[in-house]
């Protein structure tokens, strides 16, 4: 039953120091699908990625990839396996170009992440990749900037290339459209769409109507634990989610953050 979903989780729990912060979460995620969790702040969606990408050991309970257990895996095996979170900004190099930075992404399944300056002429050969990567997600034109000087949400849009380097399986997106203005989230949706297909992707996301535009099913969490969940009509008609959202039961959450 479970080799439908991608991803599971049964009864996932993170406690720190007698504080629940995740709770018993059983999370189903569709091959194909983009999934979202959502939920007011501190409801604990950071802490289920970091749990999913075991950033942080589990307390309690199992975190399945198509059905196998990888509870006990370290980060480097589950990435491997195709279950690969976006790379935070910091995690890209500020002083390299963005080609520079997509060539980077590309040696780390090699394993030889580290050794790139020595390698001019191996990494030259990863150009063609690199750039293909880079129109994908339209920084084509960017490629000899230099990162720092890129514009925060073209930023974005090399983290999500230098994700797809991985080859990703399931895509883990952290907040994709975060601190963006309208123009950078309607690009960076169009972004995720085209580069969801063929692959799943969980995404934490605040900005609802980017949920609502994406997403085929919807977690919502609250105090660590799901309060609802289903397709996103069916997630904001729920008088518990409006009131978890805005603290009163008619509140509209569509617009919330
Ligand atoms: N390392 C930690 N030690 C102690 N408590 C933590 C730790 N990490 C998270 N928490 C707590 O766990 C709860 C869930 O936090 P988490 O960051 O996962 O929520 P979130 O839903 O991602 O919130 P936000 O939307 O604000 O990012 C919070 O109460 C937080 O203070």
């Amino acid at each position: 039953m479970s080799q439908e979903f991608v991803l599971e989780t049964r009864g996932l729990t993170k406690e720190f120091r007698g504080f629940t912060a995740v709770d018993s979460v059983d999370l189903q995620v569709t091959e194909g699908h983009i999934h979202a969790l959502i939920g007011p702040n501190g409801a604990g969606k950071t802490t289920v990625f970091n749990l999913l990408t075991k950033y942080l050991p589990v307390t309690r309970g199992d975190i399945l990839y198509r059905g196998k257990s990888i509870v006990s895996m370290k980060s480097n095996e589950i990435a491997r396996l195709g279950l690969v979170r976006s790379f935070q900004i910091s995690a890209v190099f500020p002083h390299m170009t963005v080609l520079e930075n997509v060539r980077v992404a590309l040696q780390r399944p090699m394993g030889n992440s580290f050794h790139f300056w020595k390698h001019e002429k191996v990494l030259n050969q990863l150009n063609d990749r690199a750039m293909e990567l880079l129109e994908s997600v339209g920084l084509g034109e960017y490629a000899d900037n230099v990162t720092v000087e890129l514009p925060y949400g073209r930023k974005r849009a090399l983290e999500l290339a230098t994700t797809l380097a991985m080859e990703p399986t399931v895509m883990l997106l952290d907040e994709p459209t975060q601190g963006m203005g309208h123009e950078d989230v309607d690009r960076v949706v169009e972004l995720i769409r085209k580069a969801a297909k063929g692959r799943t992707v969980l995404m934490v996301e605040h900005n609802l109507s980017v949920v609502s535009k994406l997403c085929d099913k919807i977690t919502v969490l609250a105090r660590g634990a799901v309060l609802a969940e289903g397709d996103y009509a069916t997630v904001s008609a729920n008088p518990k989610v409006r009131e978890a959202y805005m603290g009163s039961e008619h509140a509209e959450v569509q617009g919330a953050h």
